[in-house]
């Protein structure tokens, strides 16, 4: 569903993301992890085609980004970290927007929109979009991709900026629709979320993959074997594992 092939993105001589292979399967949730500035909206982009990669191929639902770029777009979901939209229009004609320039089948699409706008408590779409909270336009902003019912979705920091309960509540909107046979690809510094939710991990750090497994596939990758969390082995493989010392000295 999702598969990268030596992707490499480079702003000029800096490497943001170094020769990454992916393999994502149908009904996978997978959970992209790295400290700030890793390569993971970075990664995204490149996989969604907002961001040319300066080498490699990416295909997605079986199609190759090179040849078939709007098609990709026009089947699968993009919650971006910063949900960008028209402030000057409504939510409900955002809503109607996105319905015409997809070409949903209303019905459908209202139906799971009116089940979203219910579980996200989403009850503002006659106001202006510009009146919105941050918190509030995410989740308009995933309400507009899930009514889709894309085969493949991908999540920026889904999560920053919604509240305890509506986060919950979008955690489970995910794994509904990875149990209904969606591909989801999820960045998150949230270790418990990838913990709990993510079938399978990537560890990114300055531009590499350095590991990629399950939970327990990335535990036994621990040098010390007594290291059980996610969070010891992320500060572990990802070079901070000599915090405690640096706090210590202060
Ligand atoms: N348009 C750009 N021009 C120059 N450098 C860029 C550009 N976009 C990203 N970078 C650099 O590429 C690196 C990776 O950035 P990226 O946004 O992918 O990181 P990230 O893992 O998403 O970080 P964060 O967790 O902080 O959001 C960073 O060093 C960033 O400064």
């Amino acid at each position: 569903m999702i598969k990268a092939r030596n992707l490499v993105r480079k702003f000029g001589d800096f490497t943001a993301v170094n020769n990454i292979n992916l393999d994502i399967k149908p009904g996978e949730i997978y959970g992209f992890l790295g400290p700030n500035g890793a390569g993971k909206t970075t990664t995204i982009r490149m996989l969604t085609g907002t961001l040319q990669p300066s080498d490699g191929n990416i295909e997605i639902l079986g199609m190759n980004m090179k040849t078939h770029e709007i098609k990709i777009k026009a089947n699968i979901g993009v919650v971006p970290d910063e949900p960008k939209m028209y402030e000057n229009l409504k939510g409900s004609e955002f809503i109607e927007f996105i319905m015409d320039i997809y070409e949903v089948r209303k019905d459908d699409a209202k139906k799971r929109l009116d089940e979203i706008c219910d579980a996200f408590e989403i009850d503002y779409l006659d106001s202006f979009i510009g009146d919105y909270s941050h918190g509030m336009k995410q989740k308009l902003m995933v309400a507009s991709v899930l009514m889709r019912k894309p085969k493949v979705i991908f999540l920026d920091e889904p999560t920053v900026g919604l509240d305890a309960k509506s986060a919950k509540i979008l955690k489970m909107l995910i794994e509904k629709y990875a149990h209904e046979g969606a591909t989801i690809f999820m960045t998150t510094h949230i270790l418990e979320i990838a913990e709990k939710m993510c079938d399978r991990i990537g560890i990114i750090s300055s531009g590499n993959l350095i590991a990629e497994g399950t939970l327990e596939e990335l535990k036994s990758l621990s040098k010390t074997g007594e290291k059980q969390t996610l969070e010891d082995l992320f500060l572990e493989l990802t070079g901070a594992g000599e915090l405690d010392d640096i706090i210590k000295e202060l």
